[in-house]
């Protein structure tokens, strides 16, 4: 589902085109997050998926990314690698100066426990703690001391002061995803990587979710790093990377869901003439049969918005 959006004044102005290229570009200084030469492939032989090929990413510091394509294009894939939630099969992600991809797996799981922040589609709460005990939980997990006045921040920011001492199914699904994604920015993270966070919500919550996402970002100083394939969703971002058969198709600043959705029709007509002329083989799955159902959903989206 899409959700409309009014541009916060800071990133509002004319959108550009989408710059069309094979890489993100390099690592300014104020990178929090960077891949370079990422490539994952699945399986082997006539089994073998090239997810992601040669990706070169930096996402800057407190900014709201998002991350589009169509089905199959690799963005998960990315986002797990970038997260360190999976292994690349060859390149280097450094989030925050820390080379993860160098990292065994206890300092890599501390990583993602103490300096990343997580949200799913699925909320994945806790259904027997309270929303203050949700939110607290990784803290908690990790033995450590809430800082009382970040939570007090992030608690304001959620909007979910009268709701801390409710269980999730006392809660709508808005309410729990915000839940979430406090729960998520609870240890001030570096990062916060986010997979279709309104995936299961309607409209209205998914406006609440995002304009939290948003806050965090602008008032709070956050990274944020969402996956997406609505053009409402990306429209709150300051930044849309574009991906396609496993590689950085695009980059998008300022955008807003028009633009969003004439980047994926360019896209996705380039990816139908490369098709045609025989060029399209060897990607991830969903080439140019994807890049098209995406433009379409994304046109019907828009529609949803308006
Ligand atoms: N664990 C896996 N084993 C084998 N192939 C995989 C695995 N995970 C992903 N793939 C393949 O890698 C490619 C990229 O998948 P990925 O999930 O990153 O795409 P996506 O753009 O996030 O797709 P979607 O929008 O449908 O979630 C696809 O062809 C997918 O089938």
């Amino acid at each position: 589902m899409a959700v409309s959006h009014q541009r916060p004044a800071h990133v509002a102005g004319s959108a550009g085109p989408a710059h069309a290229g094979g890489s993100a570009g390099p690592a300014p200084a104020d990178s929090i997050a960077t891949a370079t030469g990422l490539r994952k492939v699945y399986g082997s032989g006539d089994t073998e998926v090239v997810a992601l090929d040669n990706v070169d990413v930096s996402i800057q510091r407190g900014t709201f990314t998002a991350i589009m394509g169509p089905s199959g294009s690799g963005k998960s894939t990315l986002m797990h690698c970038m997260a360190g939630l999976d292994r690349p099969t060859a390149g280097t992600v450094v989030v925050d100066g820390e080379t993860i991809s160098s990292l065994n797996e206890r300092q890599l799981t501390k990583l993602r426990r103490t300096r990343l922040g997580f949200v799913f589609q699925a909320f994945n709460l806790i259904p027997t703690l309270t929303a203050k005990e949700n939110i607290t939980l990784p803290v908690d997990l990790a033995r450590g001391h809430v800082n009382q006045g970040w939570f007090e921040r992030v608690v304001d920011a959620v909007g979910l002061r009268d709701h801390l001492g409710h269980r999730p199914a006392e809660l709508s699904g808005g309410q729990q995803q915000r839940v979430a994604c406090a729960r998520a920015l609870i240890t001030q993270p570096s990062v916060v990587f986010a997979d279709e966070p309104t995936g299961n919500l309607d409209s209205v919550s998914s406006r609440e979710v995002l304009t939290f996402l948003r806050q965090s970002v602008d008032e709070l100083g956050q990274s944020v790093v969402v996956v997406t394939h609505d053009p409402g969703t990306a429209a709150f971002a300051d930044r849309v990377l574009f991906l396609a058969d496993g590689a950085i198709v695009g980059d998008l600043p300022s955008p807003s869901v028009d633009s969003v959705i004439e980047a994926l029709r360019t896209f996705s007509e380039r990816s139908r003439a490369r098709a045609s002329a025989g060029g399209a083989s060897g990607g991830a799955s969903g080439g140019a049969g994807g890049a098209s159902g995406a433009a379409s959903a994304a046109a019907r989206g828009a529609g949803d918005a308006r």
